[in-house]
């Protein structure tokens, strides 16, 4: 009796003050108990954050921590996930979380994962265009993809890394590639170009954004972020200058962030409360919720490009339904006509690069 005790104390000890190869993967029977009660525990689902020691990561692990639809988070990044990883799993919610460090271990990482959340690359710094970071991020996310498609193939993914506009087309040949190509499961996000819409859209109507609804459709950079502002909820009317102000200000959101941040990095806390926002909405439509729509860079009919931001309904499969945009105004149809031109250009460089 008093041996089986000293027994739990040693193994209770060990989960409290882990060392870092405690924390991260491996087969000890604490880590063991750990993933059963996982499985035989609440419902819920497996949810991988690539790229979980970063600026976006970190808060949005915390988040994903806290959602009551995951039962087993894996934190993995190629640096400091194991500190990230003891910091979270100290907080007294339901999931499971366990870190993964590095390429290695980037398989154990994927493996049965429902949701692969994405946001592992380098931010912008002032003066730089999302596509500045294509060189370096596109890399970064071809290696992660290949990853996913080896041993998650079935997962649901949520792309954040920039430049979204090329990454998703990187992320789709990568699939196509490994023949498990399902354009339901790929989601970019552009969450908090609608977040972002809702708020400044709210403060100029003077509502609280949380009754605001603005469809954003296009893409993630400059002028492929296109608000449809016709088309707000609760239905408004702007006059010409609120809405050259507002467009503005939604199209150049992460830039005004950018530079605020001076060198230090672009959004990160809104950009995680964006993500967990998207992927809860991804989770709701896996339980087989009804109507969860939100918009998101996906393979669209909907124009003439192969890719394009709408409004989607999300379920069991992903992305079931890709919406139509609607009755557009003057302003927006030529702002559809730039937002392309520009779409077609970061679509084509995305697929050059896994095509070459
Ligand atoms: N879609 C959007 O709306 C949106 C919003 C904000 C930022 N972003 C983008 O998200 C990305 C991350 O931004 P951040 O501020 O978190 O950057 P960050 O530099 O703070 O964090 C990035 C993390 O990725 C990790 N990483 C690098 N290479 C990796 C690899 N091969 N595998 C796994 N992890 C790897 C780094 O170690 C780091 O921890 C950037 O590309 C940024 O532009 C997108
Ligand atoms: O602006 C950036 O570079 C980051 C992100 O895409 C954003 O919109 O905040």
């Amino acid at each position: 009796m008093e041996q089986k005790t000293n027994q739990r104390i040693a193994k209770i000890s060990g989960h409290l003050y882990p060392s870092n190869s405690q924390i991260m993967e491996d087969s000890s029977e604490v880590m063991m108990r750990a993933n059963c009660r996982a499985k035989g525990g609440a419902p819920g689902f497996k949810v991988a954050i690539l790229g979980a020691a970063g600026g976006i990561g970190q808060p949005l692990a915390m988040l994903m921590k806290m959602n009551p639809l995951v039962s087993v988070l894996h934190l993995y990044d190629v640096v400091n996930s194991p500190g990230v990883t003891a910091d979270i799993s100290h907080m007294d919610t339901g999931a499971v979380v366990r870190g993964f460090l590095g390429q290695p271990q980037l398989e154990s990482a994927l493996t049965g994962m429902d949701l692969v959340i994405i946001p592992a690359g380098v931010p912008r710094k002032p003066g730089m265009t999302r596509d500045d970071l294509f060189k370096i991020n596109a890399g970064i996310v071809k290696t992660l993809c290949e990853g996913i498609a080896k041993s998650c193939p079935r997962a649901i993914v949520n792309l954040i890394s920039n430049p979204v506009n090329s990454t998703v087309p990187i992320a789709a040949e990568v699939f196509k590639k490994a023949g498990i190509y399902d354009p339901k499961r790929l989601l970019g996000v552009t969450m908090l170009d609608v977040v972002r819409a809702n708020t400044f859209v709210a403060e100029v109507l003077g509502l609280d954004p949380r009754e605001v609804d603005v469809p954003v459709v296009g893409g993630h950079a400059g002028v492929t972020i296109l608000p449809l502002l016709s088309q707000v909820k609760p239905p408004s009317s702007f006059t010409q200058q609120e809405i050259e102000y507002l467009t503005d200000r939604i199209q150049n959101g992460g830039t005004e962030v950018v530079e605020a941040k001076a060198g230090t990095g672009s959004a990160t806390l809104s950009m995680a409360y964006a993500a967990v926002k998207f992927a809860d909405a991804c989770l709701r439509g896996l339980r087989g919720d009804a109507n969860v729509v939100e918009c998101s860079f996906v393979s669209s009919q909907v124009t003439e490009l192969p890719f394009f931001a709408t409004k989607v309904r999300l379920g069991r499969s992903g992305a079931e339904e890709v919406f139509q945009l609607g009755p557009l105004n003057e302003y927006e149809r030529i702002g559809l006509e730039k937002a392309k031109k520009e779409l077609a250009e970061s679509i084509q460089k995305g697929v050059s690069f896994i095509k070459k």
